[in-house]
């Protein structure tokens, strides 16, 4: 309850820069509530003063003003609505942005553990709901509560027996409706999750189209189509039945109350206890309260579950690391490249030690191939000295400094980090080499593409460097992607260049004319480039060979060549590939 409490007030606390305007609209909605409550008293005066005393002129100021009241309650509530929701938008806008700013801080392994449909559904679902609960839920809750409180007052002041049948219907009809709400939400969340789940059926399904077709495997995807949209189908039905029985409760309750008032109401006119207007005044008030106590039940059963989004949403703010740097990172003006593994161990979450003992120096300038079977522990070398993981044990060294004290944004400037599969974005060449300098100038951009050596082939584009590239865009292959990836690291001028598999899914022309290229590309810079493709070790000074989380062989290509071991082996068995053995 204390932390419920504590982050119904941190999620408040967002409502601070439009604390005015929030607090204007929940004082509109006191007097919209104020103005629903008199308008069945104003009826009854008409009636008892008026119409049954035939007074005209009473009956037509009555009703004038009921029509004034109506109006000002309309203004109210427009106003109100207004100023609520754009305070919570403000305030969810703020929500999101600082989710989003925490997911962008979070480091590689945080991901590895989370599945990012529970991130998307974070920052999509979860502060839809909060908006929903800041706007329309707090709004409901304030309206129903004072008109609630203000229609009692004024039904107990005409008569304490129907005021009796009011309050017991009041109660049963917010229970009803909070045991509704407690009830169907589940199997709507069930709906909403099963959509999604049916929508990546979908998904993977018309991506994998190619394979599905060259499989024949169009029955076994229906059928595993067919099973999801089977469940979809019985959570809705089991939605629509709770709703059918749970959303004519209310009516048929306040179908009773409404006949035993018209009942002791009657009796009460007959014995001159009531009047008319009385009578006429309490049967307005249950139909005016109708709607607000269904949406309190629903607000009530509401307050949980929009709660636990926004603990969900303050989960991934506060998990992740405010700065990413210590207090003392230092920064390299002039970096040379060296870099320098000691005794560095590894393990993943999963709890697979895959680095055990590295010692490796990889002196200024040099070119390092490392290679070896797959799952040795190549790639994660490479990720460790980009930062994405710290190791478990043993220290990393750029330029003799422990690289966990360099300025994160320095280290991303001296080390570029090209993954197997580099990610194009669905936007233009441009914007995609620019990634981590949008300012960059066009002649910066040309430069980097024409090291890389794409720059040609985007002169051939119908609009050059603002040509739109991926989904619905112009198509690039395997090798463009890699040169595009390429520039992208090469823009911000790095003194070191990691290359994890650049040629693997490459075609033997294409790769042999990447590799040549590289020979350029890396020029001037220190390389390390994790290939099983051994057309690379033509370029490089230095062969690493890993097996296992081990540095088994290291020296020259020739050396490693003559020498006997994996690396031959690998050469041979390369060999005799081509040789069609
Ligand atoms: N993010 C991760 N979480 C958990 N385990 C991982 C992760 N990435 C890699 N591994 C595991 O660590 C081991 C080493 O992976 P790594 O990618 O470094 O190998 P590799 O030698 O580069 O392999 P390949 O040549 O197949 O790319 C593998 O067994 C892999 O399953």
């Amino acid at each position: 309850m204390s932390s419920s409490l504590s982050q119904l007030r941190r999620l408040l606390g967002y409502l601070r820069n439009h604390k005015l305007e929030f607090l204007t609209g929940i004082i509109l909605v006191v007097f919209m509530s104020y103005a629903s409550s008199v308008i069945p008293i104003l009826i009854k005066e008409a009636i008892d003063k008026g119409i049954s005393t035939k007074n005209y002129e009473f009956a037509l100021r009555y009703s004038l003003i009921i029509l004034g009241v109506a109006v000002l309650q309309g203004a109210f509530s427009f106003t109100a609505r207004y100023l609520l929701v754009k305070s919570a938008q403000h305030a969810v806008y703020d929500l999101r942005m600082d989710a989003f700013r925490a997911i962008q801080r979070h480091n590689i392994e945080f991901f590895d553990k989370t599945y990012s449909g529970q991130l998307i559904s974070r920052i999509t679902n979860d502060t839809e709901r909060i908006t929903r609960f800041l706007s329309f839920r707090i709004r409901m809750f304030v309206y129903s509560m004072f008109l609630i409180a203000m229609s009692l007052y004024y039904m107990s002041r005409m008569s304490g027996i129907l005021s009796a049948v009011a309050f017991v219907t009041i109660i049963i009809v917010v229970l009803i409706n909070t045991t509704y709400a407690k009830k169907v939400r589940p199997i709507y969340d069930k709906v909403r999750h099963q959509t999604g789940v049916i929508a990546s059926v979908a998904t993977a399904s018309i991506s994998g189209i190619k394979t599905i077709k060259a499989l024949a495997a169009e029955r076994f995807i229906q059928g595993k189509f067919s099973n999801e949209n089977e469940k979809l189908y019985k959570f809705n039905i089991d939605a629509t039945r709770i709703t059918a029985i749970y959303g004519n409760a209310s009516f048929l309750v306040l179908g009773l109350a409404m006949g035993t008032m018209v009942y002791y109401g009657g009796k009460g006119i007959i014995e001159g206890l009531l009047t008319v207007g009385e009578l006429a005044a309490f049967l307005t008030y249950m139909l005016t309260l109708m709607w607000p106590l269904r949406a309190l039940g629903f607000t009530i059963g509401d307050i949980q579950r929009s709660l636990a989004a926004a603990s969900r949403l303050f989960e991934i703010i506060d998990s992740a690391p405010k700065s990413i740097d210590p207090p003392d990172a230092v920064e390299i003006k002039n970096p040379k490249g060296k870099i320098e593994f000691k005794d560095v161990w590894f393990t993943y979450h999963t709890g697979k030690t895959v680095l055990k003992g590295i010692n490796l120096t990889i002196n200024s300038g040099e070119k390092v191939l490392i290679t070896g079977p797959p799952g040795s522990g190549k790639s994660t070398i490479l990720k460790l000295i980009a930062r994405f993981y710290e190791p478990t044990k043993g220290q990393i060294l750029i330029d003799d400094i422990d690289i966990r004290k360099i300025k994160t944004e320095n280290l991303r400037k001296i080390v570029a980090y090209v993954p197997q599969e580099p990610f194009i974005f669905n936007r233009t060449i441009r914007e995609n080499i620019a990634l981590a300098k949008p300012h960059a100038e066009i002649n910066e951009i040309i430069k980097a593409a024409k090291i890389a050596k794409i720059h040609d082939f985007i002169s051939t584009l119908p609009n050059g460097y603002e040509t739109i590239v991926g989904e619905k865009g112009v198509t690039l292959s395997g090798g463009q992607r890699q040169r595009i990836a390429l520039a992208r690291a090469l823009l911000l001028e790095p003194k070191i260049i990691l290359l994890d598999d650049p040629v693997s899914n490459l075609d033997a022309k294409t790769e042999k004319e990447l590799v040549e290229d590289l020979k350029d590309i890396l020029k001037d810079k220190t390389a390390i480039i994790v290939s099983q493709r051994l057309s690379l070790a033509k370029i490089v000074d230095r062969v690493v060979v890993m097996k296992d989380g081990n540095i088994v062989e290291e020296g020259s290509p020739e050396e490693l060549a003559k020498k006997g071991g994996l690396f031959s082996e690998m050469l041979a068995s390369m060999k005799g590939e081509k040789n069609g053995e």
